[in-house]
């Protein structure tokens, strides 16, 4: 069956002009009848009513936007004009689902349209009686027939009627009879369950007469978001869903359905309604909605494989197309032509619908099982298996319990049930289906409903029927176990899941922090090269190939693999043995440091090139500030000054042998001055002054000398023998001491 669309005409407002009225309804063309039927004369208004009843066209027309001339025609299962009255729509389409609803079958009724078109109006209605909804209509007649049942049934069958009434306002869904300062952010979440959306922590509230409904809907509607727009004075600014859950308990079975009443919001042209920034949020969510409905009816309708109705909280509730029983759309229509646009687009969605098929399936019954005699009193006192199935067995009959509790040899059988994960009768509040043969034969009982306790007591001694023996109380103790075993091994896991979570967390950050200090130190050592480089590129500028190519010697392991870097080494090396070699014949080899004696000797010159050089290391010191911890300063431990003595420079021999190769490009600056032995030079040198530096000079060519002497080379040189290769070795020269020589190193830093 398809979902039954009907459309219904408002009367024109008291801001509409007659003139201004586009829709006609009924097959005749534009005459002057079809345009009465919409706004009404009061002259023989009975015999239009019943005309438009009658209507068996069900067209709406509608002109062409683009000309004038066309019309569009929309057919529906009925159309219902101005009219038409609330009790007349009612009866023609909603009192026939009452009976649908009561036989088990859910039934759904929902109002569409553009704002201000009479949704609420035909949902909900005004207060006095002619002018009720189809909502407290549809209240009423299930009342009225609820007490009908009963009374037939002579009391035997019962009708329970439970509401829930909730609105989806900007996507998210509040219980309307929950107070709002009750609601939270996120609203109430949505569960899929068995094929139906239901929603998580709604109230249900038992009704039970008509009267108790209008003072709990009547409440619930003053928490509804409803507001004014230019459009619509009291625009409701949700959907609301009215749930009326009808619970028919007769003696074998329980029969559960529910009529959801909806009142949609209205779609809304923004530039027709002039809506503030709030009205114009809620006005988004609301044409988004309805925009995703459309959308829901479009792919229905071209058999799509996905329908998009998880993209909005409404179609997923509405879920139109999956919903089993009868689906009822009222298409609200206003007649004006401030309205054509709109009007087309419901009427197209609506024609749409209207080929959507629905399944008309009844709920499933839940049949009874034999009455039980007690129920479990409270979960506290929970009893032990043995002594439960004791009270299950308390429903054999007696002789029965005896023959299934010994066998033929004597032996006592089990006393007590197997718990398995085969698929086990339905649980909790719904009792186990009985086969077709034992429903027919209740149903046949010419004593009605009362027997069937009594028909049904042999039973229990069948083997087949053993599972019919579970009483109330056992299957709600099966379920509580069952649900505890669950709830225990997700409290497990979920522990061992978070402790492997803190694990791992430990782990990422142990792997960052050692990352982070991977890259901070290949960071530091490519500092360290680069001031390399850049001071070996100055020696070179400078013509001082020696210390360049000791620059660049020492950069070498900053930078493994390059090429270009190992192809200059490689050259300068060169260049200084060609040099020392065409040197050769004039001057003996040089010391260990070699062409950093090569200072020029003119002290103007010299100072200029000192600062020039003062000023570069401090670039260095900004750039890395490795430079300042130069591992071979002497670290003052005693006030003892080391003697000025040849013999006691013997005492620290590790410094003279092992020439430090991580030696700062400032300890190499102040040692090439010093073992330039050039006085001008060592004089500039801070805390030096003349005397200290002549006295320096003296000590060292005393020092050449000495080394001449125990040379047996017997190679005559001009060039100095001894070389200053420390500033440790420094600091213990005679008339040096450690405070002189971190004078001399800050006045190079300064
Ligand atoms: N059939 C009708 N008879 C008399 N008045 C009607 C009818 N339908 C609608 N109206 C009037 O039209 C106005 C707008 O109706 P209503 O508020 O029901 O529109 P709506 O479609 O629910 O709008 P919204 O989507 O903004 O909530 C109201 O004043 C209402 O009384």
């Amino acid at each position: 069956m398809s979902v039954r669309v009907v459309a219904r005409i408002r009367p024109l407002l008291k801001s509409e002009r007659e003139a201004d009225v586009i829709l006609r309804t009924g097959s005749s063309a534009t005459d002057s009848k079809s345009r009465h039927s919409i706004i009404g004369d009061k002259s023989d208004k009975s015999d239009r009513k019943l005309a438009a009843l009658r209507d068996r066209d069900n067209v709406v027309r509608i002109p062409n936007p683009k000309n004038e001339g066309e019309e569009y025609a929309f057919q529906f299962n009925s159309v219902y004009d101005a009219e038409v009255s609330q009790q007349e729509l009612f009866d023609a389409e909603v009192s026939p689902t009452i009976k649908h609803l009561l036989n088990g079958f859910d039934v759904t009724l929902f109002a569409y349209g553009v704002t201000g078109t009479g949704k609420t109006h035909t949902m909900r209605g005004g207060k006095t009686l002619a002018d009720r909804g189809v909502i407290p209509r549809l209240l009423s007649g299930i009342y009225r027939r609820s007490r009908k049942i009963e009374k037939d049934s002579e009391g035997e069958t019962t009708v329970h009627v439970a509401l829930s009434y909730y609105e989806i306002y900007n996507d998210k869904v509040y219980d309307l009879f929950e107070p709002p300062e009750k609601r939270t952010m996120s609203g109430l979440p949505l569960r899929d369950n068995g094929g139906k959306t239901i929603v998580c922590g709604l109230s249900e509230k038992p009704c039970t007469t008509l009267k108790e409904f209008e003072q709990l809907y009547d409440q619930a509607n003053t928490n509804r978001s409803t507001s004014a727009t230019k459009l619509n004075a009291h625009s409701s600014r949700s959907h609301a869903v009215l749930g009326v859950k009808v619970t028919i308990t007769s003696p074998d079975k329980v029969r559960v359905s529910t009529a959801s009443a909806i009142d949609l919001a209205g779609s809304e042209d923004n530039r027709r309604t002039e809506n503030d920034k709030e009205r114009m949020v809620e006005s988004a969510s609301i044409n988004k909605s309805l925009f995703v409905l459309a959308q829901c009816v479009e792919a229905i309708n071209k058999k799509q494989h996905r329908i998009p109705y998880r993209e909005s909280k409404m179609t997923r509730i509405l879920s139109l197309g999956q919903n089993n029983g009868l689906t009822v759309m009222i298409l609200n229509l206003a007649p004006v032509r401030s309205y054509q646009l709109d009007t087309i687009s419901s009427l197209n969605v609506a024609n749409r619908t209207r080929k959507i098929e629905v399944r008309e399936v009844e709920n499933d019954p839940m049949f009874k099982g034999p009455a039980r005699p007690s129920i479990r009193p409270s979960m506290g006192t929970r009893q032990p298996l043995r002594a439960l199935t004791a009270s299950v067995n308390v429903n054999m009959p007696a002789p029965a319990a005896k023959d299934s509790a010994e066998k033929e040899d004597g032996k006592p059988v089990k006393a007590f049930s197997v718990y398995s994960d085969k698929p086990q009768p339905k649980l909790i509040s719904q009792l186990r289906k009985p086969e077709a043969p034992k429903r027919t034969s209740i149903s046949n009982a010419p004593s009605g409903l009362p027997s069937l306790k009594t028909a049904r007591q042999p039973l229990g001694a069948q083997p087949t029927a053993r599972h019919d023996d579970f009483s109330a109380a056992r299957i709600e103790e099966m379920v509580e176990r069952k649900v505890e075993e669950i709830l225990a091994v997700r409290a497990v896991s979920e522990q061992s899941r978070q402790t492997q979570v803190h694990e791992l967390n430990e782990q990422l950050q142990k792997r960052l922090a050692l990352l982070e200090q991977r890259i901070e130190g290949t960071e530091d050592a490519r500092a360290e090269g680069l001031s390399y480089l850049l001071m070996a590129k100055q020696h070179q500028a400078r013509g001082e190939d020696s210390s360049a190519l000791r620059m660049y010697q020492l950069a070498a392991p900053h930078f493994p693999h390059n090429e270009k870097l190992v192809g200059k080494i490689a050259a300068l090396k060169e260049r200084v043995h060609t040099k020392a070699w065409e040197e050769k014949p004039h001057s003996p080899p040089k010391g260990r440091l070699g062409s950093m004696l090569s200072l020029k000797k003119d002290a103007t010159q010299t100072l200029g090139k000192r600062q020039a050089e003062s000023h570069e290391y401090d670039y260095m010191d900004q750039t890395h500030t490795g430079f300042s911890s130069d591992e071979d300063v002497p670290r003052p431990r005693h006030k003892k000054r080391a003697a000025a003595k040849l013999g006691q420079i013997e005492e620290a021999p590790e410094l003279l042998d092992n020439e430090d190769p991580s030696i700062s490009p400032r300890t190499m600056h102040i040692l090439s001055i010093i073992n330039s032995r050039d006085v001008s030079q060592i004089k500039l040198l801070k805390g030096v002054g003349a005397k200290k530096a002549e006295a320096l000079v003296d000590c060292l060519c005393e020092m050449d000398q000495t080394s001449l002497d125990t040379t047996d080379s017997g190679s005559v040189s001009d060039q100095p023998q001894f070389q200053v290769n420390s500033l440790a070795q420094l600091s213990q020269l005679k008339g040096v001491g450690v405070k002189t020589v971190e004078n001399m190193r800050q006045g190079v830093l300064a």
